[in-house]
């Protein structure tokens, strides 16, 4: 990136996007003390603020909480009354801040990183035009989040679906929702329009959370049917139509029709790329790779962080990529080493090995790394032990008759974790311990030496130590 000089550019860099990916990307490059623009067109703090993790976990959490209170004697009686679906729509609006970006903005400005409000689009290296403006910059940073996709079923696009947002923003529940696909967002929305009061069918073309181990999924399908919800697994629609009266009515491969207020489709996103201009700087949209710097491949001045990146869609990670992308930036516009060995300063090197997930689901799912399939395609030559978690007395004190399960994935060459699911009750926060192993390449035999407190629920690590046994 040895073309030009800062005095000549508007700024050293321009971030596109003020999703959480573009703003750490952002500031991580300002700390370093180089001269940043962030352009939004919408509001700063993207999707996963105000349309996506927060909003939903909100919609989410009343429900859990009142789950979770059921299972326990001594709470369960002191409950009088259903969950206040207003109260928690008003909770969901608070933690949107009513979708007003303002303390973002002033996050930004006390930062030093500049703002440009509007649609950003390339017209050249290095060239970002903004509502008819050029402005120049020595390095770009794609972070444009990823869009919807809309599967190709005859009559959906003309029903006026809802996507997540609206699912998310929602100012009413209604009183019938299908929801199509069953990953990670049609199951989180399907149980928090469920737990508000709406009658809800899942209409799944595989199983259940099909990225995860097998049982997760399971576990999870029969937790919603417990629920009310009417989870069909294998099937398709087949034909989507909404009447004068407002009734979606969708037709299934049996010929059978479902009929509700709204229909929801989170079938899945692909990264922003398209409408950006990235034609004119010799990049295909549907191509793009990174690097572990987060360079766009066949550049040296362009990089796609978070979403827009093709790699994983989490908020987590995206930022993970942010903070190793906004330094590498910098130090390459600064003219210092850039450390883009395994697990340098400047590389997102956990997007391979160690990328945590969790499904606020009830029961939830926490998993990293790889599953046993992944594992097992990837060639490694893997040993798995699995155990339930209901006998971990940390669980069993957590709520009467918990049920859930553990699973740990061994790479037995190198002696290391590679992979590990949670499925239960509260598991969330289980995931780290297997995340910190992973990434340390902890050996097994030390791991005996992490010794869980009595009673949590970590002690599963110990069951799951247990039945893989003690290396000699
Ligand atoms: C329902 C739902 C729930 C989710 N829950 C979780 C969760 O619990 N945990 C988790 O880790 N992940 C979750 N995710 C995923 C998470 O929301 C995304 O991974 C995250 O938002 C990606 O951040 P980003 O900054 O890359 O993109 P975004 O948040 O989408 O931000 C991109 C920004 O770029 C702007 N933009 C786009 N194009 C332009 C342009 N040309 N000019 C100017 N601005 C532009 C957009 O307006 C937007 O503000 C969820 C997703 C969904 C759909
Ligand atoms: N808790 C979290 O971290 C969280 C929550 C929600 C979303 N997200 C992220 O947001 C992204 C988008 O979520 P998502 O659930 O939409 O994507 P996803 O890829 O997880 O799931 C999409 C689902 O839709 C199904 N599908 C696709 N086309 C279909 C069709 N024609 N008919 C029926 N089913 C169809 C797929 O089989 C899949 O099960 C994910 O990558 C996820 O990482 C994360």
């Amino acid at each position: 990136m040895t073309d030009s000089h800062a005095a000549q550019h508007d700024f050293d860099l321009i971030v596109i996007g003020g999703g959480a990916v573009g703003e750490n990307v952002a500031d991580f490059a300002t700390r370093r003390g180089i001269r940043v623009a962030l352009v939004e067109e919408a509001l700063v703090g993207g999707e996963c603020s105000y349309w996506a993790c927060m909003p939903s976990k909100a919609l989410l959490r009343s429900g859990h909480a009142l789950r979770a209170a059921r299972r326990v004697p001594g709470a369960r009686e002191a409950i009088t009354g259903s969950l206040d679906a207003a109260a928690v729509l008003e909770r969901r609006t608070a933690f949107t801040h009513g979708w007003d970006d303002s303390s973002q903005v002033e996050w930004v400005r006390t930062t030093g990183i500049e703002l440009i409000r509007g649609r950003a689009r390339l017209v050249g290296r290095g060239r970002v035009e903004v509502d008819g403006r050029t402005w120049t910059a020595r390095a770009v940073a794609l972070a444009t989040g990823s869009v919807p996709q809309l599967p190709d079923i005859p009559g959906l696009a003309d029903a006026a679906p809802w996507g997540t947002r609206e699912a998310t923003a929602a100012v009413d529940v209604p009183a019938r929702l299908v929801v199509i696909g069953g990953g990670v967002a049609g199951v989180e929305l399907a149980l928090a329009h469920a737990s508000l009061g709406a009658q809800v069918t899942l209409l799944a073309r595989g199983g259940l959370l099909g990225r995860e181990e097998p049982f997760a999924g399971e576990l999870v399908a029969s937790a919603l049917a417990e629920e009310g919800i009417d989870v069909r697994t294998g099937t398709s629609p087949t034909r989507v139509d909404r009447a004068d009266d407002g009734i979606v009515s969708v037709e299934l491969e049996d010929g059978s029709v479902l009929r509700a207020e709204e229909l929801l489709v989170a079938a899945g996103r692909t990264p922003a790329l398209h409408d950006l201009g990235l034609e004119a700087v010799g990049v295909d949209a549907d191509e793009l790779v990174v690097d572990d710097t987060m360079l766009v491949a066949g550049t040296d001045w362009l990089s796609a962080v978070g979403d827009a990146s093709g790699r994983m869609q989490l908020t987590h990670q995206g930022k993970y990529q942010a903070r190793a992308a906004g330094e590498a930036i910098a130090a390459r516009l600064q003219g210092r080493p850039v450390h883009d060995d395994s697990w340098g300063q400047h590389v997102a090197t956990a997007d391979h090995a160690a990328v945590p997930r969790v499904v606020f689901s009830d029961p939830e799912v926490a998993a990293v790394g790889l599953t046993e399939a992944e594992a097992r395609e990837a060639g490694l030559d893997v040993r798995t032990v699995e155990e339930g978690l209901g006998a971990v007395a940390g669980a069993s004190l957590q709520a009467d008759g918990y049920e859930g399960r553990a699973k740990l994935v061994v790479d037995e060459a190198r002696g290391v974790l590679v992979g590990a699911t949670f499925v239960g009750q509260d598991v969330a926060e289980l995931v780290h311990a297997a995340t910190i192993a992973i990434v340390g390449e902890v050996p097994i035999a030390r791991l005996w030496h992490a010794v869980p407190a009595y009673p949590t629920m970590s002690e599963v690590w110990l069951r799951l130590l247990e039945a893989y046994g003690r290396p000699d």
